[in-house]
């Protein structure tokens, strides 16, 4: 399995650093009410899990919104597999679970199905392959006996699962999840990350959105911190330090230590220090 390395050079040496999949350049969205990003540059390279953390109201939803090619930067420049968002097939965007109407009368099934529409056309009807890949789909992330199950009985952990055999169906080589961990229970949390572990060894790019830090530093190869404009992208041992996550979270912070992995968010007001652990 390639593992990515923490200094510079060796994260290079890992990943091809001379094409990557995503390229952001002074990227800029403005929305009637303010800017949601300011200035963001970075680049994501084949196979890397990056996680993105930032306050609510970061731009993190934003960004995702905009590599899928859903919302237009108002300025910057922004390429997918060096063309422009929205024109790859392979870039699957995965709502926060909050905003999807569960109430709708669709079954596992016709969901993941959504995901070939992009190949087979809205008014064409799904054949053997597409069947095939569906199924295949299901039995990836072990949701093969809730084909015929509606939506609004799934546990949060199934649905979560549900959208990302959607995403396969889709055939997605980039993964954009919004939060895919809000709301999960301990087991529910670790098998996703198992299951997200096994995509990424497969060689599917998975940008990801979180609160935890603690998740984020424990989990991924890279973090990305964002408020408005890139506050820090690098391992977590380098993003997730005092200075920067101040810079981030200001006086919502609470810092029980220093150490990677052990940073908690809460309501206790920091005033530039560390708390004791
Ligand atoms: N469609 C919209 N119209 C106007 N303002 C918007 C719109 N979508 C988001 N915003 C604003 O843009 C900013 C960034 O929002 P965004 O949802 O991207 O942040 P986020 O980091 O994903 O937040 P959260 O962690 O709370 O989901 C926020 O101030 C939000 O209110």
């Amino acid at each position: 399995m390639r593992q990515a390395r923490w200094s510079l050079n060796g994260y290079r040496a890992v990943h091809d650093t001379a094409r990557p999949i995503v390229r952001a350049v002074d990227l800029t969205v403005t929305y009637e009410s303010g800017p949601a990003l300011d200035r963001v540059s970075f680049e994501v390279y084949k196979g890397e899990r990056l996680a993105v953390v930032g306050p609510n109201g970061a731009g993190k939803s934003t960004l995702f919104k905009v590599i899928a090619g859903i919302l237009q930067p108002t300025a910057g420049r922004i390429e997918i597999y060096g063309g422009v968002p929205g024109e790859h097939i392979c870039v699957a965007y995965v709502p926060q679970r909050s905003v999807v109407d569960w109430r709708f009368p669709v079954t596992v099934y016709d969901v993941v199905m959504m995901g070939r529409v992009g190949r087979i056309g809205l008014l064409r009807r799904p054949g053997r392959e597409d069947h095939q890949k569906v199924q295949q789909a299901l039995a990836r992330v072990g949701l093969s006996d809730f084909v015929s199950r509606q939506i609004a009985q799934l546990s949060g952990g199934q649905q979560q699962r549900m959208f990302l055999a959607r995403a396969l169906a889709q055939e997605a080589e980039l993964m954009l999840l919004d939060e895919p961990f809000t709301g999960l229970d301990l087991p529910s949390q670790n098998d996703l990350l198992d299951l997200l572990e096994r995509l990424q060894r497969e060689g599917i790019t998975l940008m990801i959105s979180l609160h935890d830090l603690n998740l984020a530093a424990q989990h991924f190869t890279r973090v990305m911190l964002l408020n408005r404009s890139l506050i820090a992208l690098g391992s977590p041992q380098e993003v997730l330090n005092t200075q920067t996550l101040l810079a981030a979270y200001g006086g919502q912070l609470h810092i029980l230590s220093e150490q990677v992995g052990q940073v908690v968010l809460g309501d206790t007001c920091c005033d530039g220090g560390e708390h004791g652990a």
